[in-house]
């Protein structure tokens, strides 16, 4: 019997580590830990780098960008890495983990040596808008406006416990310099020119997302309907496991997909109206972290 991949998650004992350690159990690989108390010490971690054939990083972004130090240092025993963090997502060097943006981008996953996964509100944004702006009805150069709310486990073990001891604050606008650290990489792989205006927020709730944009149909190409760009978004995710095209609700809540890897999209306004409004609803944790990471790791690993 072939022997089965060695995986090891560098900061498994975090939010999306535990998600993805949790996933990978129903995978044909062996994991590789550390003992926790080893978990920050850099020999252990480059000597689990060295057993692995692939190893997740799941720590801030600080850290990630040492564990690919490290990697480098390993030379031909380097094994491959999957970044769930910020710091490679604009990096031309590393594969932007979001198959679902085309065959094309599915291929280079699955043989990339470095594949950064995609943050959890960009997954939602470039979701959306990419396909729009690949079809020619959305210019490039549209002054895009982002809102978005997340759960707190968004913030990771340090705002989960804050909220879970404390109560934290039932609903909160954050990143109101408006340079979160999402915009570049929002702005890069959506194929915006102008750089796009995000809002973020976070809820007392644990964990969902919703990621929208309003729309001015009549600056669109071609004025299209709502209708229009439903069928725009339908056909390019169909077929899709992960991504669904879905008919627009009144009312959408946050957390309805709390422990899902799906992410919906809607559009969102009637043939009356020169509005639309994109929706994207996700879990954070699921499509927007660890969902989308055992996506990769599929394919990275050629396991259907
Ligand atoms: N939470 C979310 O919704 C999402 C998170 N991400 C990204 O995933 C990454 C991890 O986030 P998240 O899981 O939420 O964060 P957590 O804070 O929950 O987990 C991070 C883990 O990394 C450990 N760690 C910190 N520094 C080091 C180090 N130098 N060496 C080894 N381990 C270290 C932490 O240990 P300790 O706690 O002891 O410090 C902790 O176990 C981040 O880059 C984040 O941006 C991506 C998408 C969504
Ligand atoms: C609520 C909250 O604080 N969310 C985080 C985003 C989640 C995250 O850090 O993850 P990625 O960058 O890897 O997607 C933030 O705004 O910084």
């Amino acid at each position: 019997m072939a022997q089965q991949p060695v995986v090891f998650i560098d900061g498994e004992a975090g939010t999306t580590g535990l998600g993805i350690r949790e996933r990978l159990s129903a995978l044909p690989v062996r994991l590789h830990s550390i003992d926790p108390a080893l978990r920050k010490d850099r020999d252990a971690r480059k000597a689990a780098m060295a057993e692995a054939d692939l190893v997740v990083l799941c720590l801030p972004d600080a850290a990630s960008r040492e564990a690919e130090a490290m990697a480098v240092e390993l030379g031909a025993d380097a094994p491959r890495l999957l970044d769930a963090s910020t710091a490679f997502r604009t990096d031309p060097t590393w594969v932007y983990g979001f198959p679902e943006l085309s065959p094309e981008q599915a291929n280079a996953i699955s043989s990339a040596p470095r594949v950064s996964n995609p943050g959890c509100y960009p997954t939602g944004a470039i979701g959306l808008l990419r396909p729009l702006i690949q079809a020619g009805v959305l210019p490039a150069h549209y002054p895009v406006c982002i809102n978005a709310v997340s759960g707190y486990s968004g913030g990771g073990r340090q705002m989960i416990e804050a909220h879970e001891r404390d109560g934290g604050p039932a609903f909160e606008l954050y990143g109101l310099t408006l340079e979160h650290k999402h915009v570049p990489e929002i702005h890069t792989h959506a194929g915006l020119t102008a750089r796009p205006l995000f809002v973020p927020s976070v809820g007392h709730f644990a964990q969902g997302m919703i990621v929208s944009i309003p729309l001015h149909l009549s600056m669109l190409e071609g004025a299209p309907t709502a209708a229009d760009l439903h069928d725009i978004l339908a056909r390019h995710y169909a077929g899709q496991d992960h991504v669904r095209v879905v008919t627009a609700d009144n009312a959408l809540s946050a957390e309805a997909l709390a422990h899902s890897d799906i992410m919906e999209l809607r559009v969102h306004g009637t043939p009356h109206t020169r509005h639309a409004l994109l929706t994207a609803r996700l879990d954070n944790l699921g499509k927007g972290a660890s969902g989308a990471a055992l996506q990769n790791i599929r394919l990275m690993l050629g396991l259907s």
